[in-house]
């Protein structure tokens, strides 16, 4: 690909009940990530990142925009509108947006400016199926709701920030699932979401289920946002997350499973944003996953071995 790459840092941990992966964007740069995409053959260029509000300088007598059990809702509104307005603005300048987290809820905003002005798919790398509503959590923390917000579940369907305007659950494909809560299985079942698991990857290896995830993202659609959940991988190979579960891809899976979203002749149209989430380098052993994080998006933009 040779396009510019804009990289937008949002530091936000609120979705995940502040924990340490506000550092996630700073671990990423550590890690050459710019040097890296260079290598790739694209043009980075660094907007640095995004304020994160306070929380306690919440207005106690504001309204609730949805459901108390989402926490800091509105801190992650706050977030995610920016996201989205850069995302979108980077896209009308001709150039990829690359949002680096923080937790997953910023993927809302990603997914939102994304699917504004483009009919969008989505292939989402991630051992959690994120698609819990405010009603449906278990925990609350809105890093495992950002597909019900962006496809208006619940009462995300009463928000306008939320939803993904040109977003269909039919073009959207996770790979590599191994996490998945009661309601969002009841969910998954009859919604029309493809969902391959960690057992179809075992079976059929994962360049092939790529490549299905990839029919499905860009069928009907103008282009695909990747989101990389960095707990997608093995804890082994990327201990620095903060919802570990075992039985994820092997380091050369990772790559390869990139690799295959930019064969040559399709990255440039297909390929439409990206973000790279869930780095929490308090947890981490010596910046291993950070560093991981900056050379998968490198295999995402085209980077080979030789
Ligand atoms: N992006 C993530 N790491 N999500 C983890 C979600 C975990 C769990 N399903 C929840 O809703 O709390
Ligand atoms: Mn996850
Ligand atoms: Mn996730």
């Amino acid at each position: 690909m040779d396009r510019t790459v804009r990289i937008i840092g949002a530091p936000m941990d609120y979705g995940a009940n502040r924990r340490g992966v506000d550092m996630g964007p700073s671990a990423i740069r550590y890690a050459d990530l710019a040097d890296r995409l260079a290598e790739a053959d694209v043009e980075p260029v660094d907007d640095g990142d995004l304020t994160m509000p306070r929380a306690e300088e919440r207005d106690p007598d504001a309204d609730q925009p949805t459901d108390g059990n989402a926490k800091f809702l509105r801190e992650v509104e706050d977030v995610c509108r920016r996201v989205s307005d850069r995302v979108a603005a980077t896209l009308a300048d001709g150039e990829f947006p690359l949002v680096l987290g923080g937790d997953h809820s910023v993927a809302i905003g990603s997914l939102a400016g994304s699917a504004r002005e483009a009919d969008l798919g989505a292939i989402w790398f991630d051992a959690h199926a994120d698609i819990n509503t405010p009603e449906t959590s278990p925990s609350g923390n809105v890093h495992g709701m950002p597909l019900a917000a962006a496809l208006g579940h619940g009462s995300f369907g009463e928000t306008e920030w939320a939803p993904a305007p040109r977003l269909r659950a039919s073009s959207i494909a996770y790979v590599g699932l191994r996490s998945i809560d009661d309601r969002e299985r009841e969910l998954l079942r009859e919604s029309e979401l493809t969902v391959f698991t960690m057992s179809d990857i075992d079976q059929r290896g994962v360049s092939s289920v790529v490549e299905d995830a990839l029919a499905v993202a860009t069928d009907g659609t103008d282009g695909v946002h990747v989101s990389l959940d960095l707990d997608w991988l093995d804890p082994k190979t990327a201990p620095g997350v903060g919802t570990p579960v075992r039985g994820g891809v092997t380091y050369r899976e990772a790559h390869a499973a990139l690799e295959a979203l930019s064969r040559r002749e399709r990255a440039d149209d297909v390929l439409r944003s990206m973000d790279v989430v869930e780095v929490n380098p308090i947890l981490d052993e010596g910046n291993e996953t950070a560093t991981l994080a900056a050379e998968l998006t490198a295999s995402t933009f085209g980077k080979r071995i030789f």
